[in-house]
């Protein structure tokens, strides 16, 4: 069958899915992911009706890094042989300051994304090496670019500045936002099951191994904690988020440490890592006795509460906020902790429901409405791969 493959190649995970194509409806036949990769590799995907079609551990040294994943991933959907793949779209976290859309990549597109490498280095590599890779083996299907960058890219102005001369804004130095696949999901959904809360003020919260949230007015996106990169805004599993730039130059001066270990030590060895001394996963951390994983969550939590006031205040009042990703989706712990910060905002939570998973946990007495949405940024791409393949003529 006639089929879009979707590949979101993160930091630390490969998530796939396979939609078959009928005119310009997509219907979702595979959906899987490569998560763990050099430390607890695990392949696990489900099909159409979410059945389960494989779940393979392997060993670290087997699987030690990005393009061994694909390597496994490719040689399991092969095995499949039931679709012949009409286009390839790709989920690329930064665009820079030139796409506000997904676009066809062709050789002018793949080289200025490259330059974006040192802007989103956990993610950009990972990102692009899979296109690299479709490009040499299979030159005539289409690939589409969507980008993390953007749903962010209506942010006026002031939004988007830093305090720095202007001519840094010109150049492309501005705050771009991320996880706008995910925002843009949610806020469509979110639309289906709460059309006035969707019409209204909202906060999404995106809480993965990166974690960001996005001040969402009327299904726009006005404003995000992240900023130029995927460092800042909120702590995260290994990244440091937000940060005084003077910490930076201290580390470079005084300590007299390398660019290179400045930027392994904010993308890979703090956030909820470093604090905790333990594990960047929350799993770990809310299973610990240890003081310093209990810190960690701590810290989360209170950052996490401080951004959301933060957004509140840039939307001028609250009248939804929306859970998601992996820590979001399946950590009522943490639902409860972060929404009791936001008790100032008239937030009243209902434990029973979040504990159950109710897609709405407030109270009806709640001035602003709960709620936990799983996330689907692929569905996104998918959607966005056959508008643009398509071009008003069908597959
Ligand atoms: N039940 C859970 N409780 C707390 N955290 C969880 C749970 N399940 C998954 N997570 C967290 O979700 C993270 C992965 O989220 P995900 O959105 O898939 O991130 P990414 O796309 O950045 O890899 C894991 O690192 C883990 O910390
Ligand atoms: C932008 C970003 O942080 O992405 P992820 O959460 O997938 O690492
Ligand atoms: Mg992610």
């Amino acid at each position: 069958m006639d089929a879009i493959l979707v590949i979101n190649a993160g930091s630390s995970s490969l998530k796939f899915q396979i939609f078959s194509v009928a005119g310009y409806d997509l219907f979702r036949q595979i959906r899987g992911q490569i998560d763990g990769i050099g430390v607890r590799p695990r392949l696990r995907a489900t099909g159409a009706n979410g059945e389960a079609l494989i779940d393979q551990r392997f060993a670290p040294e087997d699987v030690p890094d990005l393009p061994s994943a694909i390597t496994e991933t490719r040689t399991w959907l092969n095995g499949l042989k039931r679709f012949r793949i009409r286009a390839i779209g790709h989920r690329v976290v930064h665009g820079g300051p030139d796409y506000d859309e997904p676009v066809l990549i062709d050789p002018s597109v793949l080289k200025l994304l490259a330059s974006y490498q040192d802007l989103a280095p956990l993610h950009q590599p990972n990102n692009l090496a899979p296109i690299q890779l479709a490009i040499e083996i299979a030159p005539d299907v289409p690939q589409v670019v969507c980008f993390d960058t953007a749903f962010h890219r209506c942010h006026d102005e002031i939004a988007s500045s830093y305090a720095l001369p202007s001519a840094f804004y010109e150049e492309g130095v501005r705050r771009y936002g991320f996880h706008g696949l995910s925002y843009e999901y949610i806020t469509g959904r979110l639309g289906e099951i709460a059309p006035d809360a969707a019409a209204g003020k909202v906060i999404v919260a995106h809480l993965g191994s990166g974690a960001s949230m996005c001040a969402v007015s009327d299904g726009c996106s006005i404003e995000s904690t992240m900023g130029f990169t995927a460092l800042d805004g909120l702590p995260m599993g290994t990244r440091s988020g937000q940060l005084d730039p003077g910490v930076v130059l201290h580390l470079i001066t005084a300590k007299g440490m390398s660019v290179d270990a400045v930027s392994d030590l904010l993308y890979n060895e703090s956030g909820l890592k470093g604090l905790s001394g333990q594990s960047s996963d929350m799993r770990d951390l809310l299973a610990s006795n240890n003081p310093r994983a209990a810190f960690a969550v701590d810290h989360f939590v209170y950052r996490s509460g401080m951004m959301a006031g933060m957004l509140a205040a840039a939307l001028g009042g609250l009248d939804a906020f929306v859970f998601t990703a992996g820590v979001g989706e399946n950590s009522p712990k943490i639902r409860a902790l972060i929404t009791e910060k936001l008790g100032w905002l008239g937030v009243e939570i209902d434990h029973a429901a979040n504990k159950a998973g109710a897609t709405c946990f407030s109270t009806p007495a709640s001035s602003v409405a709960l709620y936990v949405i799983p996330t689907d940024e692929e569905l996104v791409i998918a959607r966005h791969t056959l508008a643009v393949v398509s071009k008003g003529v069908q597959l």
